[in-house]
């Protein structure tokens, strides 16, 4: 019987890498996006080299729709095994420009969200009777003040926070908490962040990813696929005795 997967934010960037990566493992995997274009298109990449996929169209933000998409996907799919809370948004928030709008923004689909998350897929693991494994997008951020990111930041903050909280409240129903925390990947979210740091400088753009990237220890930014693989690893076997981590997937954004 393959295990089930749901990955938010997975109609690009790195939530695809990740659903091709856990469907190439052997899991059958939900595509969940407020994006009901892109996760077609996943799940169809998906199916395309033999793999069991559905999309579901959820929007992170909004609680009641997060329960019934996972309790949907467990039904299609015939049980469910991991969740993965990786939607985020990271718009340039200079302190002096932030607004209660974009706080309230973030915070509901990057904090918010991933407690939504946390609490649907604990329903669906007592229902199907065993535990399971929850996987939240953190970032260097998360670890690490980020100037010109406050609110993003702080959010990823809780995002860990919310990950040591989880994994020690659940640990008994055998469920392990942990998430992931990249540097800078190549991504649309990459894209953007650097446009906004690049034009609020002045500067040409790939001025910011210029920035960023003097603290990178391995001396390139990271692909999806590169974030992809820790995710595997977390969902799969090889993690059972891990719980409460935010693994840095590039330890030098923080300590370089
Ligand atoms: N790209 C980077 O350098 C880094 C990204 N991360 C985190 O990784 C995660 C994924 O980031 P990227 O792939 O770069 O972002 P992205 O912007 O390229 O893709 C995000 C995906 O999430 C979906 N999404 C956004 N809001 C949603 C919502 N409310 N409900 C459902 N889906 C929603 C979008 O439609 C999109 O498909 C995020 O949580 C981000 O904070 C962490 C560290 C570095
Ligand atoms: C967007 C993000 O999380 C970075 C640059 O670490």
């Amino acid at each position: 019987m393959k295990k089930v997967a749901l990955v938010t934010g997975a109609g690009q960037g790195i939530g695809k890498a990740i659903a091709l990566r856990l469907a190439r493992d052997g899991f059958a995997v939900a595509v969940a996006d407020y994006n009901s274009e892109t996760a077609n298109a996943v799940a169809q990449e998906i199916k395309g080299y033999g793999g069991e996929a559905m999309a579901v169209t959820v929007d992170v933000s909004d609680r009641e729709r997060v329960l019934a998409a996972v309790e949907e996907v467990r039904r299609e799919l015939k049980g469910f095994d991991v969740i993965v809370n990786n939607a985020g948004i990271a718009p340039s928030t200079p302190i002096e420009s932030i607004t209660p709008e974009v706080v309230d923004k973030v915070y509901n689909i990057n904090v918010k969200g991933v407690i939504w998350g946390i609490q649907a897929a604990v329903k669906a693991f007592k229902v199907e009777g065993h535990g399971g494994k929850i996987i939240n997008a953190c970032s260097q951020a998360g670890h690490v003040g980020n100037p010109e990111l406050a609110v993003y930041s702080s959010s990823k903050f809780a995002v860990r926070g919310l990950t040591q909280t989880a994994a020690r409240e659940l640990a008994s129903l055998g469920i392990t908490v942990n998430s992931y925390c990249p540097g800078i990947v190549k991504t649309p979210m990459w894209s953007e962040i650097d446009r906004q740091i690049s034009e609020a400088a002045g500067k040409p753009l790939g001025y910011g990813t210029e920035e960023f990237a003097k603290r990178i220890t391995l001396g390139r930014l990271s692909e999806p696929e590169d974030v992809a693989a820790c995710v595997s690893y977390l969902a799969g076997p090889d993690s059972d005795y891990m719980t409460g981590q935010s693994l840095l997937i590039d330890g030098g954004m923080v300590f370089n």
